[in-house]
């Protein structure tokens, strides 16, 4: 199942730089680990936000939370979920040029 996935990361202003640096630090290698498994395979930033477009492939609903759930910045982020489904014009990825 594929979903689209708005995430804004809000930290608190006044969490210690070091504390911010090493929770990012961690986020990426998540981050990078859940795209090689192939469940991330969109990864884009919002231009001028601290926010991210991406696109998850993922079995089920409760896959897709466990995955958003494991991010560091996971407390730090507001998360807009949204499912995809077949759009009946869409042609098949062989089929474009
Ligand atoms: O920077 C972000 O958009 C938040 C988060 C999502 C992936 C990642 O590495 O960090």
């Amino acid at each position: 199942m594929l979903f689209h996935v708005a995430m804004q990361v809000r930290l608190p202003p006044d969490m210690p730089a070091d504390r911010a640096d090493a929770l990012k630090s961690r986020e990426k290698a998540v981050a990078q680990e859940i795209q090689r498994q192939g469940k991330w395979p969109h990864l884009w930033r919002v231009a001028g936000r601290y926010a991210n477009i991406s696109i998850f492939d993922v079995a089920d609903n409760d896959e897709l939370h466990a995955l958003l759930s494991s991010l560091p910045l996971f407390p730090y982020m507001d998360i807009t979920v949204t499912p995809l489904a077949q759009h009946p014009s869409a042609l098949p990825a062989e089929a474009r040029a």
